[in-house]
């Protein structure tokens, strides 16, 4: 991805934020099926960091479709942060009453901004983390953080050397630089790995411009390139759907005239659909394979593409564009292959069978969601999911119906509901508890995140580290009101520090002591929802994949009957 402006420090990257879609307990629900192809596994986050970790006991990978996903990494040029996606559904919808409720993800708005100042036509690079690299020798000796600098200092001392040597013969030197990183260690050293070893390179390093300036400079496009050879990542912005059931949807950020390539479709393989088939977890341990009762599919299926007669999956991950809804009769775009002039995608490979897509390590497969009609700005982007989309929407809306739902209360709502009200102490929770699926937690970090001086003073509550918070379970021991505001101790358990994490994940430690925080404000407390609890668990809940029409569909990959 490229920068189509300028942009300054801190500036955000888009309008909105893109969706992160949960991926759970993916391999417990594999289990015993062998070796699964999940090329998405290169394009998650780690759930945890993103803030999912709540809504499991074991494993929660986050797809993150958009920056998240279609960046790439180059860990000395990073001008992309990536923040934490919020967690909200659209007001008013309930599982008593809404068919929509679990089947889209409740995370989204997933935020990019400038890390540094970014100019127009510079590459976006994101940070997977040093330790992505190390884990992956196949990529060979890329650099690592700090790389380029060291690079750059390792030519120097070249530099240095051959000076030293000049009378004797200065064409040896340069056939032993060339030797020494084209053939010696190259597969070996990050430091000689990071050179080209072009002549323009040679050239511009003799210059004394660093191997850091080299790159960047090289990873830009002038704007020309890219309207030539790009698709606009920006044409779309997300917002409540004017679908009441859908959750959230894609809206125009300017005007679309007819035949806009309203966003590129990048696409992630998903050779068999089986892979996101969900299990009942206590049947996982306890039953053979077929025995095992389904309970449904992983919430990813719903954010794919696929077809009846296939058991294939094409997962897009561009910005946003996951966020199109369905309406067959205000359909303003459609589906159409990819043009391998604006992006990575070979046509041959529509022509292949499925399972020669079993070892692939990137995508090279793309779609185009282009515009129908002139779009007004502002206006809701809609694409027609297929008739057979429809027919299991309608069945499912006919069907919906989950005993006892009317009494569910969210986290989500009861934040919402009681940050203008006060938080039960355990004492009150005695008669009036809070629902099963609700835990209390508390902010361990608090007196770290507020300035204490203010709040001693005058009981004013002002952040001055937003990003430091820690919630952990607690115990709300009591609640007093001092001059009007209410403050409240609670007792959890000591957070561990750095230093004894890896020891309790190896199970060498555990931490039982007990913290009191006293005088805490409301906004210290919180609910979460307890793991296996949130809509998107409800067996109920509707999952399908967008239908690719069968004009567009290779014939190449049908390889089942209608599912
Ligand atoms: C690709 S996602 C679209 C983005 C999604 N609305 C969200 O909020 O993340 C597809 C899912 O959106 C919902 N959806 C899309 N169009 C819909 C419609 N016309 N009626 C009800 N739900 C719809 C369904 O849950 C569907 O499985």
């Amino acid at each position: 991805m490229y920068a189509g402006r300028d942009f300054a420090k801190k500036e955000t990257l888009q309008q909105t934020g893109d969706v992160v879609i949960p991926i759970v307990d993916i391999m417990m629900h594999q289990r015993g099926r062998g070796m699964f192809e999940f090329l998405w596994d290169e394009y998650t986050w780690n759930g945890k960091s993103l803030g999912l970790g709540h809504e499991v006991h074991h494993e929660c990978s986050a797809a993150s479709p958009g920056f998240g996903a279609a960046v790439n990494c180059f860990l000395d040029l990073v001008n992309v942060d990536e923040g934490d996606p919020k967690n909200t559904v659209p007001s008013g919808l309930h599982r008593s009453k809404d068919p929509g409720v679990g089947a889209f993800s409740t995370y989204h708005d997933r935020q990019a901004t400038a890390k540094v100042k970014i100019k127009a036509g510079q590459e976006l690079f994101a940070n997977y983390g040093q330790h992505w690299f190390e884990l992956r020798p196949e990529l060979g000796p890329i650099p690592l953080r700090h790389g380029l600098m060291e690079s750059t200092d390792f030519y120097r001392r070249f530099q240095v050397l051959r000076g030293r040597h000049q009378l004797v013969n200065r064409e040896v030197f340069e056939e032993l630089w060339d030797e020494f990183v084209q053939h010696c260690v190259w597969k070996e050293s990050r430091i000689l790995g990071a050179f080209s070893n072009t002549v323009s390179e040679r050239a511009l390093l003799e210059k004394n411009m660093t191997l850091k300036k080299i790159r960047v400079m090289e990873s830009m496009q002038t704007t020309g390139w890219l309207h030539e050879h790009g698709t606009c990542a920006d044409h779309i912005r997300e917002g409540v759907s004017t679908i009441k059931q859908a959750g959230r949807g894609a809206f125009a950020t300017r005007d679309l005239p007819k035949g806009t390539v309203v966003s590129a479709l990048p696409l992630i393989p998903i050779i068999n659909k089986s892979v996101l088939e969900m299990y009942d977890l206590e049947d996982i341990n306890t039953k053979r394979l077929g025995d095992r009762r389904r309970v449904g599919y992983q919430l990813l299926m719903n954010y794919c593409y696929g077809h009846q007669n296939s058991t294939m999956l094409l997962c897009p991950y561009s910005p946003l564009a996951n966020m199109v809804n369905h309406n067959q009769t205000r359909a303003n775009v459609k589906l159409v292959w990819g043009d391998p002039e604006r992006g990575e995608h070979e046509p041959n490979l529509l022509t292949k069978t499925i399972n020669s897509f079993a070892d692939a390590s990137t995508s090279k497969l793309a779609m185009e969601l282009v515009a129908i009609q002139d779009i007004e700005k502002d206006e809701e982007i809609f694409l027609d999911y297929g008739d057979a989309w429809e027919r299991a929407w309608q069945e499912h809306v006919e069907g919906w119906n989950i005993v006892g739902a009317e009494d569910y209360v969210s986290a989500f709502m009861l934040n919402q509901e009681e940050s203008t009200t006060f938080v039960r102490t355990d004492f009150e929770q005695l008669h009036n508890p809070y629902p099963d699926n609700i835990k209390v937690e508390c902010d361990s970090n608090i007196w770290k995140r507020i300035n204490q001086t203010l709040f001693n003073t005058a009981h004013v509550v002002r952040i001055t580290r937003p990003n430091s918070y820690e919630f952990w379970p607690c115990d709300v021991l009591r609640r007093r009101d001092v001059n009007g505001t209410t403050l409240y101790t609670v007792s959890l358990d000591r957070p561990p520090k750095e230093k004894e994490k890896n020891d309790i994940m190896r199970g060498e430690k555990s931490i039982s002591k007990r913290i009191k925080l006293s005088d805490i404000p409301r906004m210290a407390i919180r609910f979460s929802d307890r793991p296996y609890t949130t809509d998107m668990f409800l067996e109920e809940a509707f999952r399908h994949y967008i239908v690719i029409p069968d004009s567009m569909f290779p014939s190449a990959w049908m390889n089942s009957s209608p599912v």
